[in-house]
């Protein structure tokens, strides 16, 4: 890949999980930022054990020549919650434009079944045409409050949310803005279109409007057993559903190189969430990180 288009960032969520705060609660967000730089990442997201003041953080990621790309924001727009998300989201988007960074990755939660053990497969809801039309004008508004900091507020298509599958994702995008922008986390497709081709085809259609993308791999035989027991996300992530690129069963050449071709300029984050106690955190970065090396040759 074109070293020139393309920083590299890894996600907090291998040390600590924010999803699950015991996985991973004895390492210190200094030994978290440390590795990371270790392991050769100049950029990273925000993890719950970060500080929030923006002085301390930066002296921190100073020290270890971090910077901050991207930080998760949940969104509420189905839920009728709009003037709460929209007061949320300009803290969260002041925070972020003072730490440097440029897109909002937001992940529409009403309804989510992410945080729950409800089935991953069986239990997720379906937005209504209804909830359609609140999350839509949600977002165009939030592009409208981002644009004005120079900003991108991006789509996290996510496991368990209202926005998981292809369709949801090409119904989105249809009935957003242009301004607003999707956030492509390979680990997301892969495991709810079950294959390499369908993750790589939304990759393909999306390309001019993808502004972050996050690089998870995905272990074939965890996915089936969360469908075949009927299990929740949480309980895919503690069994390892999700790796570092490289040690899973996406072939990352592909992503790579369709990225590349269509001149993509911005942040790649491995995010590998699995349980710190099975996988050390270090190690997985390192190899991530040599993975990547060898692939994409940067
Ligand atoms: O970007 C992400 C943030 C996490 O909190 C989430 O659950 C994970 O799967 C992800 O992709
Ligand atoms: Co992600």
């Amino acid at each position: 890949m074109n070293k020139d288009n393309i920083k590299l960032a890894i996600a907090p969520i291998g040390w600590t999980n924010d999803d699950m705060p015991d996985l991973g609660k004895e390492n210190t967000f200094q030994q978290c930022v440390s590795e990371m730089a270790l392991a050769g990442f100049s950029g990273c997201e925000v993890g719950s054990k970060y500080p929030r003041d923006v002085q301390t953080l930066k002296y921190h990621l100073g020290l270890r020549g971090i910077q901050i790309c991207n930080a998760w924001f949940s969104t509420f727009f189905a839920n009728g919650q709009r003037e709460k998300t929209i007061d949320e989201f300009v803290n969260h988007m002041n925070f972020l434009h003072a730490m440097g960074a440029k897109v909002i990755g937001c992940s529409e939660q009403s309804k989510s079944i992410q945080g729950t053990t409800k089935s991953l497969f069986e239990e997720k809801h379906h937005f209504s045409d209804e909830e359609w039309l609140l999350v839509a004008d949600g977002y165009n508004q939030l592009a409208r409050i981002a644009a004005e900091k120079g900003m991108q507020v991006c789509l996290h298509h996510h496991m368990g949310t209202g926005i998981q599958t292809t369709a949801e994702i090409d119904r989105f995008m249809e009935m957003v803005n242009d301004d607003v922008w999707l956030l492509f986390d390979t680990g997301h497709a892969y495991y709810s279109e079950g294959s390499q081709e369908a993750m790589l085809a939304i990759l393909e259609k999306y390309l001019p409007r993808i502004n972050h993308v996050h690089l998870k791999d995905v272990r074939d035989d965890v996915v089936a057993e969360v469908k075949a027991k009927g299990l929740s996300f949480l309980d895919g992530v503690r069994k390892g559903a999700f790796t570092v690129p490289g040690d899973g069963a996406i072939d990352f050449r592909l992503v790579f190189k369709l990225l590349d071709d269509a001149g993509y300029k911005g942040w790649m984050v491995v995010e590998a969430e699995q349980d710190p106690a099975l996988a050390n955190p270090l190690e997985y970065a390192q190899k991530g990180r040599r993975y990547i090396r060898e692939t994409a040759g940067i």
